[in-house]
């Protein structure tokens, strides 16, 4: 990937899409090709097909998708699956179509078996039943990884699967009911704190563990693997540590400087038990986070209260 290499990053206004961006502008690259949903809706094979013809992208980071947590991935099923599976479609096809020279689809820890031993290694795809509150997600996901493998193996494309486990960070998204848990809970203890609320209440029992990356470190991951990395073969992008929810609950209150009690709503889901990913093979290629977490919540916390200052009350999603 040369500096004047023509980039597309698909989703460059979301956490991800964003990181990637800035860390590509940082690095010099002057041929970054974006389009917002409401230019280019990507769930549209027509127009999809006439933007690669028109730009012709060199390398393309799949950054962008239907997004959410527990409580929207079980709600909104349907979208879940239908957008993820067109987005996913739609550029992989194009790309092929116009001889892009390397694709970066972005997977998720969700497409492991629920109950898959751990570290969640890379081969583990596929050897058992998935999660239920996420499995259309997963599903379109998994088809996405399909899609890459199929294209490499019938016509020699050179597309490649990273798949993250859960992210946080700058430009996250910060709905009451349709984030992920750690924006969730920056969110809910800073307004308790704000508004004296005597108690905080977490979804589901707290027990299940989960592991966090920071936005600006998966960013730094993909760009590695875009530039060092050919493989048929999944590449998992994680800290390589998790811990549970309860436990991430008391780092954030400590963060946010609230003062109040946790209480536990035990009608939420808890999801998956446990997502640790195996990152020795990403490790093996030389790549390592540097973002630890405690220091990534309170770097996202800072991003939350500049975002809370310029937009009150604006949702993400
Ligand atoms: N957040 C997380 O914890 C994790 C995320 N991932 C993966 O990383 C990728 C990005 O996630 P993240 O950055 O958090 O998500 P965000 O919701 O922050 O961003 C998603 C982006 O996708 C774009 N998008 C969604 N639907 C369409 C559409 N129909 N047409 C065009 N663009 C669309 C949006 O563009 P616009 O803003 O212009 O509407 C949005 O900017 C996804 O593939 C996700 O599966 C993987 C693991 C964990
Ligand atoms: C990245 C991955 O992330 C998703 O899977 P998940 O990790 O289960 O998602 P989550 O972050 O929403 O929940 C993590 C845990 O946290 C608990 N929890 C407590 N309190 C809140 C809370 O307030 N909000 C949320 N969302 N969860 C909460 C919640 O009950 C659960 O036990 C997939 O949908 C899919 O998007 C995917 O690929």
């Amino acid at each position: 990937m040369e500096l004047k290499s023509r980039i597309y990053i698909a989703g460059h206004r979301g956490m991800v899409g964003g990181a990637i961006k800035r860390k590509l502008e940082t690095m010099g690259y002057q041929h970054i090709i974006t389009r917002t949903s409401g230019e280019l809706d990507l769930r549209d094979q027509q127009n999809v097909q006439s933007f690669f013809a028109e730009e012709r992208p060199e390398y393309v980071f799949l950054a962008a998708a239907k997004v959410g947590g527990i409580h929207a991935n079980n709600t909104y099923r349907a979208e879940f699956l239908y957008d993820n599976l067109m987005i996913a479609s739609n550029i992989i096809h194009a790309a092929w179509q116009q001889q892009a020279k390397k694709l970066m689809f972005l997977g998720s820890s969700c497409i492991y078996p629920k109950l898959a031993p751990q570290p969640l290694r890379e081969d583990y795809l596929l050897t058992g039943p998935l999660e239920a509150t996420n499995e259309p997600y997963a599903i379109a996901k998994i088809a996405g990884i399909k899609l890459c493998e199929a294209y490499r193996d019938q016509y020699g494309c050179n597309f490649i699967s990273v798949m993250p486990t859960n992210l946080y960070g700058i430009g996250d998204n910060y709905h009451p009911e349709n984030s992920h848990v750690l924006p969730a809970l920056i969110r809910r203890f800073h307004e308790a704190k704000q508004n004296n609320t005597p108690v905080v209440t977490v979804w589901g029992t707290g027990k299940p563990k989960r592991e966090f990356l920071y936005s600006d470190d998966l960013a730094d991951a993909c760009v590695f693997l875009m530039l060092n990395y050919d493989g048929r073969e999944l590449v998992n992008i994680g800290s390589g540590e998790d811990l549970s929810i309860r436990e991430l609950a008391e780092i954030v209150k400590e963060v946010v400087c609230y003062e109040g009690d946790i209480e536990f709503d035990t009608s939420k889901p808890d999801g998956t038990p446990r997502k640790l990913m195996d990152v020795s093979k990403i490790h093996s290629l030389g790549w390592k986070h540097s973002v630890d977490l405690k220091r990534g919540i309170a770097l996202a916390y800072g991003d939350f209260l500049k975002g809370q200052y310029h937009s009150m009350n604006a949702m993400h999603h």
